[in-house]
């Protein structure tokens, strides 16, 4: 998979260098390159950003260096890539969307800035990706990086190879709809508290029912919205009159 990120703090992204990320782009898994938008400018304070028409409070990121960027990736593209830009206002973004990027063959990250991107690059860039925008969540960010770099993660420990053990993939939180279950390491007595007792019984079935069981304790308390729900009830039993 190739990866480009472009943005004004390309520094942002140092940490695609780190751990299994990193290594994954030592052994070739991961072909990650990150761009200076300001390296896409023509003018001597590389500039990116202007007043917005219409007035308001801020910065608007110009279309010019985006457009430029975005015309050089696709350029160099083999094939139409997906263009990422993280923003409050996108798709939330989830598990089931991280196994659909994954199976992606080029992803490219715009991260914008300020109060946003002139719209019209989203319009352009239409002509050479497949535009999706994407939100972490309902909460305001400085800019697109930090969520780049959580969409990354999770979209490319799915590739094989990048995980070590494939089977630590499974039961994840949000890999079936429940989150994970408790674990455990040594000591098995620690201040004052002690392993459960069924993880030391060496009996597997067990380990595994009451796994299941805690994780399906845990969504109910904590992420009941992530629970199936119940089938839908007869029309007699919902006092539906036909
Ligand atoms: N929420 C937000 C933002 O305010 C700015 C950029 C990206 C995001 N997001 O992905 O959630």
């Amino acid at each position: 998979m190739r990866l480009d990120v472009v943005s004004i703090f390309p520094a942002y992204l140092a940490p695609l260098d780190l751990s299994l990320i990193g290594k994954a782009r030592r052994d070739g898994l991961l072909d990650v390159r990150v761009h200076d938008l300001r390296d896409f400018t023509h003018d001597r304070h590389r500039t990116v950003d202007d007043t917005p028409y219409g007035g308001g409070a801020g910065m608007v990121m110009k279309p010019e260096p985006w457009a430029a960027a975005l015309d050089s990736i696709a350029g160099q593209a083999d094939s139409r890539p997906t263009l990422i830009i993280p923003g409050p206002g996108g798709q939330r973004f989830d598990q089931q969307m991280a196994r659909e990027l994954a199976g992606r063959s080029h992803l490219v990250f715009a991260c914008g800035r300020y109060e946003g991107i002139d719209e019209r690059v989203y319009q352009r860039a239409a002509r050479d990706f497949d535009v999706r925008i994407v939100s972490l969540g309902d909460y305001v960010l400085n800019g697109g990086e930090v969520a780049a770099l959580a969409i990354i993660e999770a979209v490319a420990r799915l590739l094989p190879g990048v995980i070590g053990n494939a089977a630590s993939l499974v039961e994840e939180s949000h890999e079936d709809g429940l989150l994970e279950y408790p674990v455990y390491t040594k000591p098995d007595h620690w201040q004052g508290h002690s392993v459960p007792e069924v993880l030391l019984s060496g009996d597997h079935g067990r380990i595994a029912a009451w796994r299941h069981e805690q994780r399906l304790q845990r969504t109910a308390a904590r992420r009941p919205d992530l629970l199936p729900r119940p089938a839908a009830a007869s029309a007699g039993e919902l006092n539906i009159v036909v």
